[in-house]
Formats: C-alpha cells, structure tokens, sequence
C-alpha cells in the first residue's frame, strides 16, 4: 500500500465533503494507494485546527504558500473560492504535487487554459470535482448510452434549481455568500450550478457545438458584507440556454437561485431514437427509463432503483435495495483517483475535460451579453 499525502485547502462544505472522501474509500475498495490526511490548510487558523482535530489532519498552514514547501505533500486539494483556483493550481502543479480542484475549474477560458498547460507542462496527475457523475444512477446513464441501447440522440436537457437567493436582505461577498460576489464567484449561477449540468451533459451526449442564452439579475443591489455599503449585483441569478451538440441534438439549460420551494433540483432527461432517460438529485438512487423495444402491453418508464451489485459502484456497498447518497460520489471520485494512481493512468474529469464546460460557460454568458448565437 503506498501513501498519498493530502493536503486539503478550506475546511467548509467541500473540505468536509473530501476528508470524508478520503476516510472513506479504501474501507470500500480495493486499493494500491491511500490517502494520508497531512495538513489542512485555510487562513483562520482556529477554525483550520478545530477542523483538522475533528477530521485527523496531522496538522494545520495558514497559507498555501507554504503548504506548497512542503515536501511531505503529495497531493493538493482546492476547497476554496472559485478566483483561488487559478493561482493555486499552477503553482501546486509547479511545486510538482497533484492537483485535485474543485469546479468551476476557473473563472473563465483563459485562466482554465493557463491551469491545463502547468498541469501537462509539470505531467502531474489533475482532477477536477464534478462529482455528479459518480452517482451510481447517472453513471449507469453513461453505460447504458455508451451500449447504444437510446440509439440516435435528439434531446438532452437539465435543471438546476434552488432558492436561497431570492431574499434582497441576503449580502454579497464575504465569506458565507462569495458567491453572489463576482470577484469571487467568477459568475453566477452558470458557474456555480449550470457547469455540473454542462460536465455531465457533455460527459454523457458530447461535446456542445454553439449556444444562445439569456440570464437575469433579479435582485440589482446588495449590501457587500465586507464593505457594509450597497453594491451592484453583478452575477447571473438565473441563465437559461440552449444549444447543438455535436452529434446533432438539441439541448435546453435551465438554473436559477430563484424557484421557490427547490433547493437542489439537479435534474437531466435524454432522448433518443430507441429510449429515454431521467434523473433526479432529489431521488439520486432511481433512474427513469423508457425502452421502445419493451413489449407493447406492459411498454412504460422503467423506474430503475440503483443498489443492485451489477450497477456501477454497487457492488462495493451494502445488499440490494439499500440506497448510498450524496456524499458517496465524491468517496467514489476519491476511489477513482486513487485507481488511476494504481493504474499510472488519468482519472476524469481532468482539468482538459473541465475547460471543455468553462468554455460553454463562457459562451452562455457572452451569448447573454451580446444578445446572440456564440460558437463554443
Ligand atoms: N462539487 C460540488 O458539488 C461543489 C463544489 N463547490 C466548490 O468548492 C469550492 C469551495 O466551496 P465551499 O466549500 O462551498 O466554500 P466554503 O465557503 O464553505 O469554504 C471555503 C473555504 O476556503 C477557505 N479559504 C478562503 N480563502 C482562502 C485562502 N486565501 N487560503 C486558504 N483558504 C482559504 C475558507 O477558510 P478561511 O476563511 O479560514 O480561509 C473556507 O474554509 C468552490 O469552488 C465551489 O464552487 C462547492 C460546493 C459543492
Ligand atoms: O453542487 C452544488 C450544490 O450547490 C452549491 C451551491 O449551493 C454549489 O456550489 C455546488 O456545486
């Protein structure tokens, strides 16, 4: 068994989501690496000790600066704000570590171009945190598209939906709500949400060749909790497109911080010329299916519950009919990485495969802008 030493960057939702990634996945897989939990990493350093006595971290840096130094790092993890993304990468990358980041990879085209060239340039294994592909149900989707069985491919669309903007009072920038602070944020919800639906989107039905979007900011002014002064919002509070893939069908994005009652509505349906497909972060262990070629009388969506040993990842968990949930897709992108450090080869979604969704993020966004269709 040969260690990999973890040096996680931010103790909040993601770092949580990761350490546990990282206690997890060797219980339940078979693997030739694990991961050593080295040091953590973030500026408060009351708060970084706490959460590195909570989780076992060995010990603490308050500036990744100096966690880069460290010649007992093997790995870094990015759980920090989307504009850290940049600098970090390229620089853990050049201290020679792997990078692992979370999404979005960058807060546009050329910052992500940049990290995929020090990435390559230092030949240091990269990864990028879409994790939704590892939920058992839209991993068995990609199989079950891959296998040929929907045939031809002429709809995809997808969803993603929350609430916890709508209220003007809520501030921007600082840390609970750097998202609503383009600085931080980079975007609004095309990044923050829309880019998990793009990475899956792409990862199930190709590459998307143009798009036309609109976005909205329904709320213009926001106290900044830094300043304490009202600012102009400037993210997208909601973005809607649609777009050509590559293979000749026909997409439709929808996300929005403002759908009273949802508050993770991650959804994705596909149609082709022999079945559908859909699914739903609400119900992640289902998976809907329609299958023409089933027998008139009893033809119907097939609602697939996902536990059973033969589908993707199952068989490492407990006994059919038993559901896993969220935070099981990122022990299984921990398992994933790990397995392509066994293998010597590269794990996906790398940082080329997320700047292929920065690009459509771009896109959206410049399309918003300007009013018209954009290549991507
Ligand atoms: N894959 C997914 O589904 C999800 C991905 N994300 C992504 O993960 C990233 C982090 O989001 P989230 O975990 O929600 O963020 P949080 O706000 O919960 O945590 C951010 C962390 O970053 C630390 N931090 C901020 N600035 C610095 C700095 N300069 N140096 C070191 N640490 C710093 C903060 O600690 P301190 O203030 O003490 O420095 C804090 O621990 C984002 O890119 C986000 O888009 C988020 C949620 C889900
Ligand atoms: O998947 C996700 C769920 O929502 C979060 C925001 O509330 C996102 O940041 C995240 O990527």
């Amino acid at each position: 068994m040969k260690n990999v030493n973890i040096g996680m960057i931010g103790y909040g939702f993601m770092g949580k989501a990761h350490t546990n990634g990282y206690a997890q996945a060797n219980h339940f897989f078979k693997l030739g690496h694990k991961p050593v939990l080295k040091a953590l990493c973030a500026r408060n350093a009351e708060k970084a000790q706490e959460f590195a006595d909570n989780w076992g971290y060995e010990s603490i840096e308050t500036d990744w600066r100096e966690l880069l130094k460290r010649d007992d790092i093997d790995a870094v993890d990015i759980c920090v704000p989307n504009n850290l993304h940049k600098e970090i990468s390229i620089a853990a990358a050049e201290a020679g570590k792997a990078v692992l980041c979370e999404k979005p990879l960058a807060i546009d085209v050329a910052e992500g171009e940049a990290m995929c060239e020090a990435v390559e340039k230092a030949g240091v294994p990269n990864m990028v945190w879409y994790n939704y592909r590892r939920v058992p149900a839209v991993s068995l989707a990609k199989q079950i598209i891959d296998e040929g069985r929907l045939g031809k491919i002429f709809h995809y669309r997808a969803n993603f939906l929350q609430d916890w903007t709508i209220n003007a009072d809520v501030p921007q920038g600082g840390a609970a709500t750097w998202r609503l602070d383009a600085e931080a944020a980079g975007s609004g919800v095309t990044g923050d949400l829309l880019a998990h639906c793009i990475d899956t989107a792409i990862w199930l039905n190709g590459n998307i060749k143009d798009v036309s979007a609109m976005t909205e900011t329904f709320v213009k002014e926001r106290m900044h909790a830094e300043t304490g002064k009202k600012e102009p919002v400037t993210i997208d509070d909601a973005c809607m497109f649609h777009c050509h893939f590559e293979n000749g069908s026909l997409g439709l994005f929808e996300s929005t911080r403002y759908a009273r009652g949802h508050k993770a509505l991650n959804t994705l349906e596909i149609n082709g010329e022999h079945g559908s497909l859909a699914w739903d972060l609400h119900d992640l262990h289902r998976l809907q299916y329609f299958n023409y070629a089933d027998d008139g009388i009893v033809r119907g969506w097939r609602d697939v519950h996902v536990s059973d040993g033969d589908q993707p990842y199952m068989g490492n968990w407990w006994v059919p009919g038993l559901n896993i949930g969220y935070e099981h897709s990122f022990i299984h992108q921990v398992a994933d990485f790990l397995k392509s450090l066994d293998e010597g080869k590269p794990v996906h979604p790398s940082f080329r495969d997320a700047l292929e969704t920065q690009k459509v993020c771009d896109a959206v966004l410049k399309s918003a802008k300007e009013r018209a269709w954009m290549d991507v």
